[in-house]
């Protein structure tokens, strides 16, 4: 009896390879520090249907090919590293394209007696780095991004104008705390003509005009405050043609203290932490061709 179940999309790889390349070239040490998962997409029915691995390449070999590349090729950003790896991988008869994304984690050097310590770092996070390679049909997609960067203002943020309905029960504020945690990725439009240096100038750039907008937007909603940041990045960075935001809204709500006989105009608040607000939006430029293929199983965003 035949049925109509057939293999649907799929891709196969090693998931968060932990690499740390130290450059030891000159007694000042460099650190690179990533979470790296290679996903091969192509020629792989066969192990899926019937367990025929002729064609796998091991999920083995890719995390070795993680390592070896980090000696060989170096680390100088995460995004030339996956792209290098990309390259290799689609070299492969099988291969027809793949994903390939890392996660990198900031280290500082530590300051003894106000100098910069040669060796020793002190690990600084304000954020997570994010890249993702994507290739499909021979062509390139490079993501940058960052994710978890916590950003909160005591005022210069309201919300009021919405609907009421009989479940309504928020009172309009035309002052509060505005917090999210900034998760965002951007794509690049020429990744080709980018060096090295370009890539972590361009993610400062996008990290400062995302921090300048959240900082000086007198918000009337995070939806806004996230349009306008996206807009500030594309304004500020030619090579980026889409930047898409994930920012939940980090309540905090004003505690009644009329109980105890105090006021409290905005001084006092309960944190919240679940249930949150949720934002997400890409901004683009009107002119670029939507391209799915960068996005597509990139949680969140796509
Ligand atoms: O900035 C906000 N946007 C909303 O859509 C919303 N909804 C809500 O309850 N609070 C807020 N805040």
């Amino acid at each position: 009896m035949s049925d109509d179940i057939i293999l649907g999309p799929n891709q196969y790889g090693k998931a968060e390879v932990r690499v740390v390349r130290i450059n030891r070239d000159t007694p000042v040490h460099e650190i690179q520090d990533l979470n790296v998962t290679s996903l091969l997409r192509g020629d792989f029915a066969d192990t899926f249907l019937t367990g025929d691995n002729a064609k796998v390449l091991a999920t083995d070999t890719q995390k070795n090919t993680v390592y070896a590349f980090a000696k060989s090729q170096g680390i100088r950003t995460p995004e030339e590293f996956l792209l290098a790896l990309a390259r290799h991988f689609v070299e492969y008869p099988e291969v027809e394209g793949g994903r390939w994304s890392a996660e990198s984690y900031p280290w500082e050097r530590i300051s003894v007696n106000g100098s910069a310590h040669e060796h020793s770092f002190v690990k600084s996070k304000q954020e997570i780095r994010t890249a993702a390679v994507t290739v499909e049909d021979g062509v390139e997609y490079v993501l940058g991004g960052f994710k978890e960067l916590t950003v909160l203002k005591s005022t210069g943020s309201e919300f009021h104008g919405f609907p009421r309905d009989e479940y309504t029960t928020l009172p309009e504020t035309h002052d509060r705390i505005m917090a999210t945690d900034i998760s965002t990725r951007w794509l690049y439009t020429d990744h080709t003509a980018l060096t090295s240096a370009d890539f972590d100038v361009i993610y400062a750039q996008v990290k400062q005009a995302v921090l300048e907008q959240f900082a000086s937007v007198h918000s009337a909603s995070l939806q806004q405050t996230l349009y306008a940041a996206g807009q500030s990045v594309l304004r500020a960075v030619p090579q980026i043609e889409d930047i898409r935001f994930a920012m939940p809204n980090n309540h905090h709500y004003v505690v009644d203290l009329s109980p105890f006989g105090l006021d409290n105009p905005n001084e006092v608040f309960e944190a919240g932490d679940r249930p949150y607000g949720l934002m997400n939006a890409s901004v683009t430029r009107a002119s670029a061709r939507e391209k799915p293929e960068a996005w597509k199983w990139i949680a969140g965003f796509n």
